[in-house]
C-alpha cells in the first residue's frame, strides 16, 4: 500500500496525517506535559518528527531523540527538516526525564531485535505511546523480539496489524487506535488483504425465514463413542442452541444411553453405513468423545461417502503425526496441543503455520487460542479475538464443534462457517457472565447469532449508503 501510495498521493501527505493522529491521539488521552519522541531512521521515525511538530504547535514542551538519521532526499528526512524544536541526545536519562516518551524508532519496518541501547532508552522511560507498534514488536507475527513493560496506547494507520491482534504483541500494545490517513481506496484494493479481524460482515449467516423447515435449516449429525458421552452431547446441544433444524447421533450399541439425554434429540443405532446413505444428513461431527478405534470406524466411511466432516478430539488425536489421514474432511478444529501433533510446533509465526497446515490436508485448519486463528486452504486467514476466558472450560471445544457443524449445515463455506461459528461462540462466552459452566453458554447462543445477524445486515446498510451517497 505504501509503495503505491508513493506514487500518487505521496508518502509524505501519508506521514503528515499519520504524524497528525498521533498528536491528536496523545492529546485526547494526557494532559499537557513533557514529551520525548524517540524518532529511528525510517518512516516510522518521520512520523514521529510530524507528531512532534503538532504537540509543540498545540503549546506541549517537546524535545526529540535522534536514534540514526534518516536517508537523506526520503519523506522522512522532509518531515525531519520541517522540525525546527529541540533535539537532545537518544539516551535513558533523557526519556527518564520525560513524563510521556513516543516511540517512532521502528515500525513496519522493524527487522531484528533492537539494540540493548534501544531497550536501554525504551527501560528507562515511565509512560509510553507506540508509533504504529512498540519498537521490538513484529507487526506480522505480533512476536516480542525484546521484553519491557506495556504502552498505554498504540496509533496505527489504516489498518490494524496482526501483531496488533496476537499474542504476545497484543498485550504490549495497549488501547489500539487505528487512524485513517487518507489511504486511497484503489491502494487499499491493490494491497488485496488476506489476513482479516473475524467480525460480522467478512461472513454472512442465513436469518429465519418464514418458510424455513427443519432440513432448509439443516440437519447435523454426530459419530458417538461409548465411553465419553458427555462430549458428543454437549457437542450436540451447541448445534441445537446455534438453530439447527434437526440433530442426530450416530450411537450404535450405546443408542439406549443417549436416548436417556435432551428429548429434541434423535438418536440412531442403524449401521453408519445405513444412515450415510440419507443425503439430507450431509454434515457430520466426528471426534467430540471418540477414542481412536471409534474414529477408525467412523471417520474414513465419512470421508469416503463425501460427506462435509468437522474432525475434532479424538480425530484429531488418531491422526497425530500424520495429518495426510484428515485428507477429504472439511474443518479441523485443534487447540494448541493438538496441532502441535499433528504438525509440529507453530513457532513464532502463528498465521504462517496455520496457513500452511490448511494447505497441507486441504481443509479450514481453526487453531483455538486466547486468540484464535482461522485459515483456508486458499491462504485466507481470519483472527478472532471476540472472545472470553469464560471458554477457557472444559467442553467448550465441544459446543464449538456443534456451533460451526449447525453453520455447515445452514449452507455456509467452510471457511465462513468456522469463522462465524468461533465469533458465536465467543459473543455467547461474553453473555453468560462470570465462570459459565460450559453448559450456560447454549443459553446465549441463539442472541448470539441474531447479534451478528444484525451487526452484518447494518454494516451492508451503511456500505449501501456509502455507495449511493458517492455515486449522487
Ligand atoms: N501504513 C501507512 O500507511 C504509512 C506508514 N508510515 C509509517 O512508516 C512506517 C514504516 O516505515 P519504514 O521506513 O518502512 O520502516 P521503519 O521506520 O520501521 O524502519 C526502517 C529502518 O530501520 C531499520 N531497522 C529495522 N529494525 C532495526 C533494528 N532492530 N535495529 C536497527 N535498525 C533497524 C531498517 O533496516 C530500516 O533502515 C510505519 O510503521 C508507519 O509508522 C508512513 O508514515 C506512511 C503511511
Ligand atoms: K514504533
Amino acid at each position: 500500500m505504501d509503495e503505491m501510495a508513493g506514487r500518487s498521493v505521496g508518502i509524505i501527505a501519508l506521514m503528515e496525517r499519520a504524524g497528525w493522529a498521533v498528536a491528536r491521539a496523545i492529546r485526547a488521552r494526557f494532559a499537557p506535559c513533557r514529551v520525548l519522541v524517540l524518532c529511528g531512521p525510517g518512516n516510522n521515525g518521520g512520523d514521529g518528527h510530524v507528531a512532534a511538530r503538532y504537540l509543540e504547535r498545540a503549546g506541549w514542551p517537546v524535545q526529540v531523540a535522534l536514534l540514526a538519521p534518516p536517508r537523506e532526499g526520503g519523506p522522512a528526512a522532509e518531515a525531519a527538516a520541517r522540525f525546527s524544536g529541540r533535539r537532545v541526545e537518544f539516551s535513558a536519562e533523557n526519556a527518564a526525564r520525560a513524563d510521556l516518551v513516543v516511540d517512532a524508532i521502528f515500525g513496519a519496518g522493524l527487522d531484528r531485535a533492537p539494540s540493548d541501547t534501544v531497550m536501554a532508552v525504551l527501560r528507562a522511560s515511565r509512560r509510553l505511546v507506540a508509533v504504529d507498534l512498540p519498537s521490538f514488536v513484529n507487526g506480522l507475527t505480533g512476536a516480542v523480539l525484546a521484553e519491557r513493560p506495556p504502552y498505554e496506547v498504540s496509533v496505527t494507520f489504516v489498518r490494524p496489524k496482526p501483531g496488533h491482534v496476537l499474542y504476545p504483541g497484543r498485550t504490549l500494545c495497549g488501547e489500539v487506535v487505528c487512524a485513517d490517513i487518507g489511504m486511497p481506496s484503489d491502494c487499499i484494493a491493490h494491497a488485496q488483504p488476506r489476513i482479516f479481524l473475524n467480525r460480522p460482515g467478512l461472513w454472512s449467516i442465513p436469518a429465519m425465514t418464514a418458510q424455513d423447515h427443519k432440513y432448509s435449516r439443516g440437519v447435523v449429525s454426530l459419530c458417538a463413542g461409548r465411553v465419553m458421552p458427555g462430549a458428543t452431547r454437549l457437542a450436540a446441544a451447541g448445534a441445537r442452541a446455534s438453530g439447527a433444524g434437526l440433530v442426530r447421533i450416530s450411537a450404535g450399541v450405546s443408542a439406549e444411553a443417549y436416548r436417556l439425554g435432551a428429548p429434541g434429540l434423535v438418536i440412531d443405532d442403524a449401521p453408519l453405513e445405513a444412515l450415510l446413505e440419507d443425503t439430507r444428513r450431509n454434515v457430520w461431527l466426528c471426534g467430540p468423545g471418540l477414542t481412536p478405534d471409534e474414529v477408525e470406524d467412523t471417520l474414513p466411511l465419512l470421508v469416503a461417502s463425501k460427506k462435509c466432516v468437522l474432525a475434532d478430539a479424538g480425530a484429531l488425536g488418531w491422526a497425530a503425526g500424520a495429518p495426510e489421514k484428515l485428507r477429504g474432511v472439511s474443518v479441523i478444529t485443534p487447540h494448541i496441543g493438538e496441532f502441535t501433533r499433528l504438525f509440529g510446533a507453530p513457532g513464532d509465526d502463528l498465521v504462517c503455520a496455520v496457513r500452511s497446515a490448511a494447505g497441507r490436508i486441504g481443509a479450514v485448519v481453526l487453531l483455538k487460542g486466547a486468540v484464535s486463528v482461522i485459515a483456508a486452504p486458499d491462504g485466507r486467514v481470519a483472527l478472532n479475538d471476540h472472545a472470553s476466558p469464560a471458554l477457557a472450560t472444559a467442553g467448550s471445544g465441544d459446543t464449538l464443534a456443534g456451533v460451526i457443524g449447525t453453520l455447515l449445515a445452514a449452507g455456509m463455506p467452510h471457511w465462513d462457517a468456522a469463522c462465524a461459528g468461533a465469533w458465536l461462540h465467543g459473543e455467547a462466552g461474553l453473555r453468560a457472565g462470570n465462570w459459565p459452566i460450559v453448559e450456560a453458554l447454549d443459553a446465549h447462543l441463539g442472541d448470539a447469532r441474531a447479534e451478528a445477524i444484525d451487526q452484518a445486515r447494518r454494516l451492508s446498510c451503511e456500505t449501501d449508503n456509502l455507495a449511493v451517497k458517492r455515486r449522487a
